[in-house]
């Protein structure tokens, strides 16, 4: 089974400063007993930022972004280090590859990553991830390692995602702030009354709390990936869900996964525009599987290129669907609502009769 191990800074910390080297090597060796056992292990590893905060003695810096970049500058390598040192204790090679979404929005580039990827695991080596963080400015960056490593599941066709975390999974409140709050053990539908549970991180060490986590859960069972929230600290807990025990919060994956092309759609650029379809169109799109044409689009918000990703609203505002849309913001303004013959008139060109092709588009539910 190929397995992605995401573990957050609150684990690799136990909530201190420092790295927990001790808890690092127990993580490994579950991990090396896996990987011996013939499951392939990829770990998302966060700490950069933790790591260079311990190496230059805690100093009193701001929190903007150069300075957590210049953090994780200084720690990345350390991390990685000390990791590729524990890995050899067992004799397990690790690989890093540090990303940002610019390399996973970009279906070539995505590729190669997939490429890698699958060359590491192959080999047996251990891929190590994180965010490219000395290079990410808010344009490109996924900015958690929750989002991230869901893209990794993906990228890898994992069987498996765990998002490592301090608490036991997804509770019905945050427990710091709730101790009446309990342990969701299943999940089945993620709703807006699930994400409203779903808190930020209070910890100051942690990047977007059960909210990420949520997204991330979200975008890995839609391409089949069984998702589990569940304690770092947990006894033996990586290969107790390896080996199919109930521990955590465990998101089944959608039985009927997105193919590639849609996965890759819903994991990659986040839309930049929003076309607001009328009741015909929607019923086409939900109930005929059709194309979308520009005739059942009553509206065109933001600002986005040929080949970008948007948003579809129903009458209602609610967002349906997302896809990547064959004309830009500009041209669908001067097509909207007419019929697809007509497009070559009001633009004087015609990029085809749809607005976005079925195969581009990923319906939510
Ligand atoms: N409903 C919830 N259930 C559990 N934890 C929650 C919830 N809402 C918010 N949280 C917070 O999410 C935190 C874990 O996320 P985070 O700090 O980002 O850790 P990590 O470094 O593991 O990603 C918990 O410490 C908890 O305070
Ligand atoms: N890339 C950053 C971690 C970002 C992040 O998502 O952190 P976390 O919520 O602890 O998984 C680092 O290595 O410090």
């Amino acid at each position: 089974m190929i397995v992605v191990v995401k573990l957050g800074t609150s684990v690799l910390t136990a909530g201190a400063q420092h790295l927990d080297r001790a808890h690092m090597v127990e993580l490994v060796r579950q991990c090396a007993l896996l990987q011996k056992a013939g499951h392939k292990l990829i770990v998302v590893t966060s700490g950069a930022v933790a790591a260079g905060r311990e190496l230059l003695g805690f100093p009193d810096l701001p929190a903007d972004l150069p300075h957590k970049q210049m953090l994780a500058a200084i720690g990345q390598g350390q991390l990685v280090h000390l990791w590729q040192h524990l890995f050899g204790l067992y004799g397990l090679n690790v690989g890093q590859m540090l990303l940002t979404r610019a390399d996973l929005e970009d279906r070539e580039r995505f590729l190669n990553a997939r490429d890698t990827l699958g060359t590491l695991l192959s080999h047996g080596v251990i891929p190590l991830i994180n965010e490219n963080d000395a290079v990410a400015t808010n344009e490109i960056k996924v900015g958690d390692n929750d989002n991230l490593s869901a893209r990794v599941a993906i990228l890898a066709k994992a069987e498996l995602l765990m998002l490592l975390t301090d608490q036991p999974g997804l509770f019905t409140a945050d427990p710091r702030a709730n101790p009446d709050a309990e342990l969701i053990q299943e999940v089945k539908t993620i709703d807006a009354t699930l994400h409203r549970l779903a808190g930020g991180s209070v910890s100051g060490l942690g990047t977007g709390g059960m909210a990420t986590k949520l997204q991330a859960a979200d975008v890995a069972r839609r391409a089949g990936i069984t998702v589990v929230i569940a304690s770092g600290q947990g006894p033996d807990v990586i290969r107790r869900l390896v080996q199919g025990e109930r521990v955590g919060t465990r998101f089944s994956a959608i039985d009927d996964p997105l193919e590639n092309r849609k996965q890759w759609i819903l994991a990659g650029p986040p839309p930049v525009g929003q076309l607001q379809l009328d009741a015909g169109a929607v019923n086409a799109l939900l109930s005929k599987g059709a194309s979308l044409l520009p005739k059942g689009v009553k509206a065109v918000s933001g600002q986005f290129e040929r080949g970008d990703a948007v948003k579809l609203l129903g009458p209602d505002g609610n967002t349906l669907a997302v896809g990547l849309c064959r004309y830009s913001a500009a041209e669908m303004a001067a097509i909207l609502g007419i019929h697809s013959d007509a497009i070559a008139m009001a633009l004087g060109y015609d990029r085809g009769p749809v607005v976005i092709h079925r195969d581009d588009l990923v319906l939510l539910d």
